[in-house]
């Protein structure tokens, strides 16, 4: 349960990367960045949804918080790891997205579950890119218990891959776009 057993021993980032540049519009340190998509199931308003907000902080790290309710639960009183992976999702596709301002989805995520997480608790999660390959973002987060200096209790890491916006059209709704600038008009017009 230390935080000297860190769990994740292969190489990360995986393959040789270019350190990753945050986006000439990138929201800088203090923004309190905004829902992405309002039926979002991490940032979104949605009963049982994880109503996750997160904020730009300084060296191009994203904070994020999610605090466990009765509605997370896997074992009783405890967070389900699916949920909690999920929070991890939400924190690192937010920095990858608004950082890099390039759309992107999830292609690996590997979370290591140190300890446990109590209903009622909330987990302050530090996200950030760790460098690009191509198409490839490869990021990483703590989730610390409690407050921003508890122990860690989950760590995540992630491979995002670059996607053209027909990703969204073809796969999901074909009006994908006007769903997503209906909750942010600007941001999905913007050029990476
Ligand atoms: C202007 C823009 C504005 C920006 C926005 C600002 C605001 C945004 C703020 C916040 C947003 C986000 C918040 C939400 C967060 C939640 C995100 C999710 O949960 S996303 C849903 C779950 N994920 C999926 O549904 C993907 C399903 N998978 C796929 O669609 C494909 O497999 C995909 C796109 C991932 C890759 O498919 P291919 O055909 O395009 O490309 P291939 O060649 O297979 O992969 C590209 C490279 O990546 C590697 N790769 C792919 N998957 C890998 C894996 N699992 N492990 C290792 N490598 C993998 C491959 O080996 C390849 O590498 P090599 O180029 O050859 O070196």
């Amino acid at each position: 349960m230390s935080e000297e057993r860190p769990r994740q021993r292969t190489p990360w980032p995986p393959v040789p990367t270019e350190p990753p540049t945050p986006h000439a519009q990138a929201p800088g340190p203090g923004t309190k960045l905004q829902v992405h998509y309002d039926e979002c199931f991490g940032c979104g308003e949605l009963d049982g949804g994880l109503h996750m907000r997160s904020t730009v902080g300084e060296h191009a790290h994203v904070h994020a918080e999610f605090t466990v309710t009765e509605a997370h639960q896997g074992a009783p009183g405890l967070a389900h790891g699916g949920l909690l992976a999920c929070a991890f999702d939400e924190a690192l596709g937010s920095a990858v997205g608004n950082l890099l301002q390039r759309p992107a989805v999830t292609g690996k995520l590997e979370t290591d579950f140190l300890r446990p997480v109590p209903v009622g608790s909330t987990l302050f999660i530090t996200a950030k890119l760790d460098g690009t390959a191509g198409r490839k973002i490869y990021a990483s987060a703590d989730g610390r218990l409690d407050s921003a200096d508890g122990p860690i209790a989950v760590r995540a890491r992630a491979l995002f891959v670059e996607v053209a916006f027909e990703h969204f059209t073809s796969h999901g709704y074909a009006d994908a776009m006007e769903r997503f600038r209906r909750t942010r008009p600007q941001t999905w017009d913007i050029n990476p």
